[in-house]
């Protein structure tokens, strides 16, 4: 997979929101865009996913069958959740999909008769059956309770190992960032100050070493951010 951004910039009404990025990434990785809120980061993902035109500069994408985890779910509100994720990859094991996600009992409701959480978690699943080689996804773990938080973590980890698949996520949370990444796109005003942490394979990383680069992370945010002195 090729991610090459060569001087993007994006305003919006008159006040720049991303200035004059270059950054390029490839292979297989999972990168995790990380910064606090507003400085830009689902701006940018919109951006990679097409929805969304820069106002200058270019972005390349190597990828042939890409799929979306956005904030606002994509969900056809007219079928139900087992439909939804029919309907994405015809044929596929729909009961594993939604066991992945804890909806094994709930495959008949529609999108409406679901709560916040249970639809991000259909949006997950349904871009995970769909097979693709690429996943954009904004923050795709808010609004789950721990647990389920904890379980999706392991099991996208799980499935980025296991297939040929490189994942963009966008984050506010440095510890799913030190959980999951292969690179972190440290960012701050505009992405004018971005920093790249480099990381090796997720897989079998310890708590111990998870502890310590969220810390960092930790760290790095609080001196970029305005309002810890
Ligand atoms: N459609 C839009 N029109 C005007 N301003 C926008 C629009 N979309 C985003 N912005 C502004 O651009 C800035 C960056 O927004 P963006 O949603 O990319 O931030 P973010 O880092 O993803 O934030 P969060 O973590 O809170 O979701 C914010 O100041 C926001 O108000």
């Amino acid at each position: 997979m090729l991610l090459k951004i060569d001087g993007l910039t994006k305003k919006f009404d008159g006040e720049t929101v991303i200035n004059d990025l270059t950054y390029s990434i490839e292979g297989k990785f999972f990168l995790t865009i990380l910064g606090s809120s507003g400085c830009g980061k689902t701006t940018l993902l919109r951006i990679l996913s097409g929805v969304l035109k820069p106002d200058g500069g270019t972005v390349r994408l190597s990828s042939e069958r890409l799929a979306f985890v956005f904030q606002d779910d994509r969900l056809i509100p007219w079928i139900t959740a087992r439909e939804n994720i029919e309907i994405a990859s015809p044929g596929c094991d729909v009961n594993g999909y939604l066991r992945l996600v804890g909806l094994e009992d709930h495959g008949g409701k529609y999108p409406s008769q679901m709560s916040g959480g249970m639809k991000r978690r259909l949006n997950i699943a349904r871009a995970i059956a769909f097979e693709p080689d690429l996943i954009l996804m904004d923050e795709p773990f808010n609004s789950l309770d721990v647990v389920m938080k904890d379980h999706l973590l392991e099991e996208i980890k799980e499935i980025w190992h296991e297939r040929k698949l490189s994942i963009v996520m966008v984050t506010h949370d440095p510890r799913e960032a030190a959980r999951l990444s292969t690179e972190i796109m440290l960012v701050r005003d505009g992405f004018n100050k971005t920093e790249i942490v480099k990381l090796e394979n997720p897989i079998g990383r310890s708590a111990d070493d998870i502890d310590t680069i969220s810390r960092r992370l930790l760290e790095r945010m609080k001196e970029f951010s305005s309002y810890v002195q």
